[in-house]
């Protein structure tokens, strides 16, 4: 069926048919507007206001002739109204309402249309004032705020695209709910913060000294209780119309508040800081959400301008390693006791964890200028999460929160953002399952994931196909809960902090490596000692620095306290070979981990023969080393045990496009020829990793290059670009 709607009638001309009418008026979005209301002397007052054309003086004559009709009155009132209007509305009106509630509202209209209409599309915005008649009236009052339709099973497609429409045409962004969910949802949202509002200011209104209370009231009690000036009568129909919803939101409030009481009276600090930092971050959290910005510094487009003639000098701390970041909070949220975490990295895979950790109930304080602390509740004292756990971009946070999870003895649910959902999880699924955990995902093993509680997880060794660090955490992690030793083999080795923190928390453990084969074996049950750590300089950062300034004249630098892991340092001693000058000093160990000042200058590099097990264990510092051979004096060749991964080639056909000269022999044999990268724009969404690797061509490239998409390297290592800068990069953000 086609609808056109030319004529409106709104029926309740206060706020919310005030305001829709004058939008539709304003902005000539229909070619007249009628208006009814029982009390006639605001129907009068909305033409000469501009809120209406005219007054339906004859309600039937203007049913029978609008096509589209309004019913903006209190949700109490519609049944009523329904009657009214009922006999006169043709098969060919369309019929909508703005009712904070929905269910009753077409329950109502069941009952008095004797079925429901396929034209009849229920409706809500979310938008409002503590203001009520149509003196309040507001063109503007629908710009930017969430309208909510509620099709029924009745109601006609078309029917409900034209309504969308309307909303949008007056500046509303359009949602379509379930009836009984979005009587739910705005229990939640909407009607029980209506009810504390006003019960608050109901409560303090009746103590002795209420004069002082409101004299005195700060800012916080005039924000929280802003809605207590909302109308009465409407409240009071809303609690009725949607009683059995909002009574589940009071005692599960009621409840959270007997929780708070207890803490306060029983002076525990651990739960009170629980209770603030949790809904504190989870307010920002949702802050995050809506902008559609979570775990994200900024989901802008950024670009990066890197022009010629970087001169690097100075002394520098580059950011904290970002695996080692990660896996340092996991581990602490599972210690028996508090860490502390000095200079940690708030990657997008950092904060999703941490995030979900404390949906699980584990305290984080921080981070807050690279410190973050932990109150961990042991091996056993992770909680329920209320809802799904949402990891945004973080593929490594969901393999190694699966690995938890598969052990606990409550259910969870894994998903995260749209590429996230689309990951395959089977590395992971299929050994958790061979220790007897229940995981299910849905299409081809990807999110969202779902673990079912298992009584004990059985320890055994697995044979991994391929190295993979987040794997073999993963079953580390699942192996601290399972009964018998895990043990995980690998064809070569893998980074390995989560065995190098495990040892610094004192849970036994034992590594080997024989035949090229690793292998990690947790010896028997143990608990964790916090960790006072001081987070390592990220390795990759200093990598792309250490490059930097191999290749650019006169460079002297400085990187102060980099994590030089030997599982990571491979690129090191490769470019020591092609004639870096490069050394390691100060060298000692934190927490495990192998630290040490690196001081790297200028130097004339030779090219590089690189053998297929050399080119393995470089794994995402590939492309560092191809950049330092497109400024070597001599040709290299690199040859590969497996063809290279689709991030790597993209990162290869951007230098191949700024004028690097490489030459495949075949898909596991490349020869680079020297030559700078001329210049140019580089495009599309690259993995943070390869954007660096690009970064540091760019640097050397002889005009400037320009990297667009730029916040995906921001977000995976912020503050990197303002420390090379201040170090002598020439690198500026676009909006500079
Ligand atoms: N005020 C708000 O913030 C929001 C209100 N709503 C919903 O919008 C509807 C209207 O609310 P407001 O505009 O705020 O109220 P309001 O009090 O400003 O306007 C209601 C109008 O309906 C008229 N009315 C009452 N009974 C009538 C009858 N039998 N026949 C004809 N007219 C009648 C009243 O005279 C009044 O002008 C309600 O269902 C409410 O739940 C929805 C979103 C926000
Ligand atoms: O002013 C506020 O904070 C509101 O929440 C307004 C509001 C009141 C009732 C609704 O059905 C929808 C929105």
């Amino acid at each position: 069926m086609k609808y056109k709607i030319q004529r409106v009638l709104v029926i309740g001309l206060g706020l919310i048919g005030g305001s829709f009418a004058k939008a539709l008026k304003s902005r000539r979005l229909v070619e007249e507007v009628l208006g009814y209301d029982r009390n006639l002397d605001d129907c009068h007052l909305g033409v000469r206001l501009g809120v209406i054309d005219r007054v339906a003086e004859d309600l039937p004559l203007a049913l029978t002739t609008a096509d589209l009709v309004v019913l903006a009155v209190p949700v109490k009132v519609m049944e009523q109204v329904l009657v009214e209007v009922a006999p006169h509305l043709s098969p060919k009106t369309l019929l909508t309402d703005v009712g904070s509630t929905k269910l009753n509202i077409i329950q109502a209209a069941e009952r008095v249309l004797g079925r429901l209409p396929s034209t009849f599309i229920p409706g809500h915005p979310i938008a409002g004032a503590e203001k009520s008649g149509v003196r309040a009236a507001d063109a503007d009052l629908f710009e930017r705020h969430k309208v909510i339709l509620t099709p029924t099973e009745a109601s006609d497609s078309e029917a409900t695209l034209q309504i969308a429409r309307l909303w949008q045409a007056v500046g509303a962004e359009v949602l379509q709910m379930d009836p009984a969910r979005h009587d739910q949802v705005l229990a939640a949202t909407s009607h029980l913060p209506h009810m504390l509002a006003f019960s608050l200011v109901d409560t303090l209104a009746h103590e002795e000294e209420n004069r002082d209370i409101f004299r005195y009231a700060a800012g916080g009690f005039r924000d929280f209780t802003r809605i207590a000036a909302s109308d009465p009568v409407m409240w009071h129909d809303i609690c009725q119309a949607n009683r059995d919803a909002l009574l589940k939101q009071i005692d599960q409030f009621s409840a959270g508040l007997g929780k708070l009481r207890q803490a306060i009276a029983t002076g525990d600090s651990q739960s009170l800081l629980g209770i603030f930092t949790r809904a504190r971050v989870a307010r920002e959290h949702f802050s995050r959400l809506l902008a559609g910005s979570a775990y994200s510094h900024s989901n802008q487009a950024i670009d990066l301008k890197i022009l010629p003639g970087s001169q690097l000098q100075g002394e520098l701390q580059v950011p904290g390693d970002r695996s080692i970041s990660h896996r340092a909070v996991v581990l602490a949220a599972l210690a028996e006791g508090v860490s502390d975490l000095y200079g940690f990295l708030e990657g997008e895979d950092s904060l999703a964890t941490l995030q979900a950790l404390r949906d699980m109930g584990v305290v984080i304080e921080g981070p807050h200028q690279g410190h973050v602390r932990i109150y961990g509740v042991g091996l056993q004292g992770l909680q329920p999460a209320p809802g799904p756990l949402y990891l945004g971009h973080s593929i490594v946070s969901m393999r190694l929160l699966m690995g938890i999870l598969a052990a606990q003895p409550f259910a969870s649910e894994l998903c995260g953002d749209e590429a996230l959902n689309q990951a395959s999880m089977e590395s992971v699924m299929r050994p958790l399952r061979a220790m007897g955990a229940w995981i299910e995902s849905a299409e081809n093993f990807c999110p969202p994931i779902r673990i079912t509680p298992v009584a004990q997880l059985l320890g055994r060794q697995h044979r991994l196909p391929q190295a993979s660090a987040q794997v073999k955490s993963a079953l580390l992690l699942a192996g601290l809960y399972a009964q018998g030793s895990t043990q995980v083999l690998s064809p070569g080795s893998s980074r390995d902090h989560t065995e190098r923190l495990l040892s610094a928390m004192e849970y036994p453990l034992e590594q080997s490596i024989h035949e090229a084969q690793e292998r990690v074996a947790l010896l028997s049950e143990g608990a964790l000692k916090p960790l006072n750590l001081d987070i390592p300089g990220d390795f990759m950062a200093a990598l792309a620095l250490v490059v930097a300034a191999l290749i650019t004249p006169q460079a002297t630098l400085r990187l102060k306290k980099i994590g030089v892991n030997p599982t990571r340092t491979q690129a090191f001693t490769l470019l020591q070979r092609m004639g870096a000058k490069l050394e390691l000093h100060a060298l000692e160990m934190h927490s495990g981990e192998p630290v040490a000042e690196v001081r790297v200058s200028s130097s004339l590099l030779q090219g590089i023969s690189l053998s297929a097990e050399e080119s393995a264990s470089l794994g995402d510092n590939l492309l560092f080393i191809v950049v330092a051979a497109m400024h070597a004096q001599s040709a290299s060749e690199l040859i590969f045990a497996k063809p290279l991964s689709s991030a790597q080639i993209a990162g290869l056909e951007q230098l191949q496009r700024l004028g690097a000269k490489l030459a495949w022999v075949d898909a596991k044999h490349l020869q680079i020829t020297p030559a700078a990268l001329k210049g140019g724009e580089i495009k599309g969404e690259l993995e943070a990793n390869i954007q660096l690797a690009l970064v540091v061509a760019a640097v050397g490239a002889e005009q400037e290059v320009r990297l667009q998409q730029a916040q995906i390297l921001l977000t995976a290592f912020p503050e990197l670009i303002e420390q090379a800068q201040s170090a002598g990069l020439r690198i500026h953000k676009e909006s500079d």
